[in-house]
């Protein structure tokens, strides 16, 4: 299995080009199943989750097809994928693929609109708490699906289509809002998603529906009203920048100190993260292609942050943030109100030489003077990355194990970092 090895102490320089967003290139891949229409979608990163969900899309029917690469494109550009869902061969999601990523439960919205009924398996991802579906379920009830639980797999039906209603959500949920916008969008009549999350990327989608022909009102707001329409079109659009991409490789560069543009990123997707960081000492200056990350000199100060859904500060960087304040002057709270058991970076960076003490959902982080490589391995894809972050900065070697977490999210992780000057590289087998 491959390794990342890195020699840490180098400051990162240079360009970071940041991807299509992971968290919204698969749901939007998802919509492609609501359209007998050709769905393209432009700036999809090149990522093993992308690469399942184009196999359980497969499964399903959708051909996806990645149209020949402009002159001069490569590997490194960003990549297009056409996806037709002209016929809908099967409608249950099996285990062995669902099990593997979490989003891939989110096709039950699709399928349930377009063909009245779905056989989906309850879902994977990454390890960082029990993860239910009940508010999926809720908002596919009010919808006028019927449900059961048949032996780890949800199956529903909705045999005279699915029907608007008022949904309501107790708590914030991405993936159940995703599920219900999707839904709704074929449903007879009018649906309001209330507690909606903001997560930028359920925008994204939003726009692609609406490009699509849907009706949707107060998109980027916690109330979602959806008209639904008997037919979605094909359409084109391009991926949303990856904010969690951007933050973590801002926090790397607050790590390692530098001078990095990551070029393409849109700051006003991840304020509060750049708040945070600014608070670290790192300067942060929107720059007309992307935002540039410095820090020279300066110390890391300490910081108190707590996980919150957008806008607040996102759980998919808290992982990275510990890793920074491992080496801040002083002690630093970070509290995880998103997620019960997403701390599971912090034996990994205690291999380190950090000192980090947890107490329930708050970890309470004492900066030490320097941080020695060791060999990691992590159980999800962002604790993943905030052991390369602890590892750049880190006297002597790291070899992280278990990298297919990280190719799971980061695309060409490795080749982005080295070019700005770090001592990076994947050894494979
Ligand atoms: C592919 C993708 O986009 N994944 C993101 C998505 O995950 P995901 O969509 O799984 O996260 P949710 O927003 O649904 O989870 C938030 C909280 O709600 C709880 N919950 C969720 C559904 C439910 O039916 N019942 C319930 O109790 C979860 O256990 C968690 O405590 O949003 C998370 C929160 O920003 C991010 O960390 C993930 O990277
Ligand atoms: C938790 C994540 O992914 P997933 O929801 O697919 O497990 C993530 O992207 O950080």
């Amino acid at each position: 299995m491959d390794r990342i090895r890195i020699r840490g102490g180098h400051p990162l320089n240079g360009t970071i080009p940041i991807s299509g967003a992971k968290n919204a290139a698969l749901p939007l891949m998802i919509a492609s199943l609501l359209t007998d229409d050709i769905l393209i979608l432009d700036n999809v990163p090149r990522l093993a989750d992308v690469a399942l969900l184009q196999r359980i899309l497969g499964n399903h029917g959708v051909d996806v097809m990645v149209p020949g690469r402009r002159a001069g494109g490569s590997e490194e550009s960003p990549q297009t994928l056409q996806l037709s869902a002209r016929a809908i061969v099967d409608t249950t999601a099996p285990y062995d693929l669902v099990s593997r990523m979490r989003a891939s439960f989110w096709v039950i919205g699709p399928l349930l609109g377009r063909m009245g009924e779905a056989r989906v398996s309850l879902p994977g991802g990454c390890a960082i708490g029990t993860r239910p579906v009940d508010l999926y379920i809720y908002a596919l009830e009010r919808l006028g699906a019927k449900i059961d639980i048949e032996s780890g797999y949800v199956v529903a039906s909705a045999k005279g289509g699915l029907k608007g209603a008022e949904i309501e959500f107790p708590k914030v949920s991405v993936g159940a809002t995703h599920t219900a916008l999707m839904a709704a969008v074929l449903a007879h009549g009018e649906t309001v998603i209330r507690n909606a999350a903001r997560e930028p990327e359920i925008g994204d989608v939003a726009q692609c529906l609406i490009k699509m022909g849907a009706h949707i009102e107060g998109v980027g707001t916690s109330t979602l009203t959806i008209r639904g329409v008997p037919r979605l079109t094909g359409a084109r659009h391009a991926v949303l920048p990856d904010r969690i991409e951007t933050g973590t490789y801002a926090m790397a560069v607050a790590m390692t100190g530098g001078d990095v543009l990551l070029e393409g990123a849109r700051p006003e997707l991840l304020q509060a993260a750049f708040d945070v960081l600014g608070q670290a000492g790192a300067e942060i200056i929107p720059a007309n292609d992307g935002v540039r990350v410095r820090r020279n000199g300066a110390g890391i100060l300490p910081v108190e942050v707590t996980t919150q859904p957008f806008p607040g500060f996102p759980t998919d960087l808290q992982a990275q943030l510990m890793a920074l304040m491992t080496r801040a002057d002083g002690t630093s709270v970070i509290t995880e109100t998103i997620f019960e058991n997403r701390f599971m970076h912090v034996q990994e960076l205690a291999r380190f030489g950090a000192r980090i003490q947890l107490d329930g959902e708050r970890a309470t982080i004492e900066g030490v003077g320097k941080l020695k490589g060791a060999p990691v391995m992590a159980t999800d894809l962002r604790a993943s990355v905030s052991l390369v972050i602890a590892g750049l900065a880190a006297e002597g070697e790291t070899l992280v194990h278990r990298v297919y977490h990280l190719d799971r999210g980061f695309e060409r992780l490795e080749q982005k970092l080295s070019r700005c000057g770090a001592d990076i590289d994947r050894i494979s087998g």
